[in-house]
């Protein structure tokens, strides 16, 4: 059995806690129907808020060899993950994060006030690292990518909390059942950058053989046969 660290454990109770992975039918985003779903809206506690923020930061901070001066959370979800990790990031190592920023867009433009659609640091020129919940299709994060892009932002990693490792789902006319890369995988080969998670679906199926119910863990299994990428 595949032992999963401290810190992925302490995260995962603290996933079931909140309520935040849940297991059942739902559809996700891209329209493919899933036996799980990660919400990390629901992270909304100061105590669960915390733990998400230092599972995010751990991941970060083992990687020593990243450089990155701002952490840009995605609207809406992203927004609380880059605010706390920053913080949590600086408690941990203060030499090396002390003068981490975050940053975020605003769905849609301001057109009062300093207006713009960035709120927190600008990105111009800087070294970009996007936190998120959750990497499915890709359709978010490739928004984000555009984003750093326009504002002239060097995007050099992503982490997210939860890496479904699942295949993108299938353009008009391919056959659903091919094999095909993940949008992670995707996006790693294309730009060449680390892309980070706290838990992968492998953890999700570890933990729930120990705690789940045996129907939770067969619908698991067959899901991750069935739409597991190649990459
Ligand atoms: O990889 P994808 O198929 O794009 O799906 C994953 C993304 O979709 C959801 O965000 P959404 O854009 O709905 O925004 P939210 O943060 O406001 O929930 C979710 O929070 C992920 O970030
Ligand atoms: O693909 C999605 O839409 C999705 C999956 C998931 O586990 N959590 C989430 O917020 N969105």
């Amino acid at each position: 059995m595949t032992t999963i660290p401290a810190y992925k454990s302490q995260f995962i109770d603290h996933c079931i806690k909140a309520n935040a992975l849940k297991f059942g039918t739902f559809t996700l985003k891209s329209g493919r129907i899933s036996p799980y779903f990660f919400n990390a809206g629901l992270f909304h506690r100061a105590d669960l808020i915390r733990s998400i923020s230092t599972a995010f930061a751990h991941t970060l901070a083992d990687r020593s060899d990243l450089e990155f001066d701002i952490l840009f959370g995605p609207a809406y979800k992203g927004v609380p993950l880059a605010t706390t990790t920053v913080d949590k990031l600086a408690e941990i190592n203060p030499e090396k994060y002390g003068s981490l920023s975050y940053s975020f867009n605003r769905k849609e433009a301001k057109t009062h006030g300093e207006g713009g659609s960035i709120v927190g640091a600008p990105l111009k020129g800087k070294k970009i690292f996007i936190i998120d919940d959750v990497i499915t299709a890709g359709t978010a994060i490739r928004e984000a990518i555009e984003i750093i892009k326009a504002e002239g932002g060097e995007l050099v990693g992503i982490v997210v909390a939860v890496d479904r490792m699942e295949k993108t789902p299938a353009k008009d006319g391919e056959d659903e059942s091919a094999p095909r890369q993940s949008a992670i995988g995707q996006v790693r080969e294309q730009y060449g950058i680390p892309i980070l998670a706290i838990l992968t679906l492998d953890d999700v199926v570890e933990f729930t053989k120990g705690k789940g119910t045996e129907d939770d863990l067969r619908r698991l299994k067959e899901y991750r046969e069935m739409y597991k990428a190649i990459d």
